[in-house]
């Protein structure tokens, strides 16, 4: 899980590492580059399996977001918080109990 920068939106929050997809991605391109950039890990865009998705209807987000859940077996180099947040392992039971933005704590309650 990625600890959001404390002066970012939701600072201070556990989220599933990513971002948010740039013109002419598609959502796997978006999260091969974002893993590259906050993480440092390298991934395929056909290692990305689509998992579960949440969307912002049920919450107070101010604007219409939708977040993809992927999971990956595969990845190289080992992850580091490179962009002022943190990260850590956590088991499914710690990440139920972990501090989360909305939408994150919606696609925990799927994912697991
Ligand atoms: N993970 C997550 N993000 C959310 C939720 N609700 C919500 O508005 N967001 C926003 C926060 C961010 O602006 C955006 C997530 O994209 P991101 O991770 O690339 O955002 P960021 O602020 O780190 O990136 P950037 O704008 O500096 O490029 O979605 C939520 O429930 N979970």
């Amino acid at each position: 899980m990625h600890k959001r920068p404390e002066k970012k939106h939701h600072g201070g929050l556990w989220e599933f590492p990513g971002g948010k997809v740039e013109t002419g991605e598609c959502p796997a391109d978006a999260l091969v580059r974002e893993l590259a950039e906050e993480l440092g890990v390298t991934i395929k865009p056909e290692d990305c399996v689509a998992n579960c998705f949440a969307d912002s209807t049920q919450t107070d987000a101010d604007f219409p977001i939708v977040i993809l859940l992927y999971t990956i077996a595969e990845w190289g180099g080992v992850p580091a918080a490179l962009e002022g947040g943190a990260i850590d392992w956590f088991m499914p039971d710690e990440i139920a109990k972990l501090q989360k933005p909305p939408l994150d704590i919606e696609l925990a309650g799927q994912l697991f």
